[in-house]
């Protein structure tokens, strides 16, 4: 077998494990409590999508809002991985878009019904290009910023995350093996706010990285 290029670890098949409500600032402009451990859900490789293509609202929703965030990209499979060893897991990073349907996640909240249809259609996971690992030496540290046409809308620093990147992989890895190609969402910053179709979302983690989506209907 030829050995798989990390770099395109979308392409591998592998699961996406998001974590919600990571930053308090978000917690409670959702009015949602500060957790006491992390939120997990999940979101299927289906809803990778690259720079060049579309972030497609679902034709269910009439509100769809960006969430920016810090992907870790599992370089090296385990479980129950020691919070001491979990960097060793890690091959690099991407920054993410948690694209959610706000209004069909407050519904299922409501009803107490899983988030699948708000989180994980179609193009809810645009992600940047791979950088690795040691072009971000603190990862506890980055600022993430996301802008709609031109407008600042979030702009928070990893060090807010109330649970560190070691202590999720910790967690996670305990309840779900984590593979190589496995990527780790690991929450947003205050300011997530609704966008429209033909909007152009610009994203970046300071001084690293930015991309750019345009939104789309079918
Ligand atoms: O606000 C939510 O839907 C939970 C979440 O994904 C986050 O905090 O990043
Ligand atoms: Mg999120």
């Amino acid at each position: 077998m030829t050995a798989r290029n990390l770099t395109r670890f979308w392409e591998w098949g592998r699961k996406i494990i998001c974590v919600g409500r990571n930053y308090a600032d978000h917690a409670k402009e959702l009015k949602n409590a500060i957790p006491t451990e992390p939120v997990l859900f999940l979101k299927p490789p289906s809803a990778y999508l690259k720079e060049g293509s579309p972030i497609i609202v679902p034709a269910y929703s009439s509100n769809l809002h960006h969430e920016v965030e810090l992907g870790v990209v599992i370089g090296k499979s385990g479980r129950g991985i020691p919070r001491e060893s979990a960097m060793d897991h890690v091959a690099g990073y991407v920054l993410c878009l948690d694209m959610t349907a706000r209004d069909i996640q407050e519904e299922c909240k409501s009803k107490g019904l899983p988030w699948t249809l708000a989180k994980a259609f179609n193009t809810s996971c645009p992600v940047s290009e791979f950088i690795p690992k040691d072009k971000i030496p603190d990862p506890g540290n980055v600022t993430l910023w996301l802008k709609v046409n031109d407008q600042m809308r979030q702009n928070g620093s990893t060090s807010q995350m109330i649970f560190s990147i070691p202590y999720l992989i910790n967690y996670i890895s305990d309840i779900i093996s984590l593979e190589e190609g496995d990527l780790i969402l690991t929450g947003t910053p205050k300011g997530v706010s609704g966008v429209q179709e033909h909007d152009e979302i610009t994203a970046g983690i300071e001084g690293i990285v930015t991309m750019s989506f345009t939104v789309d209907r079918l």
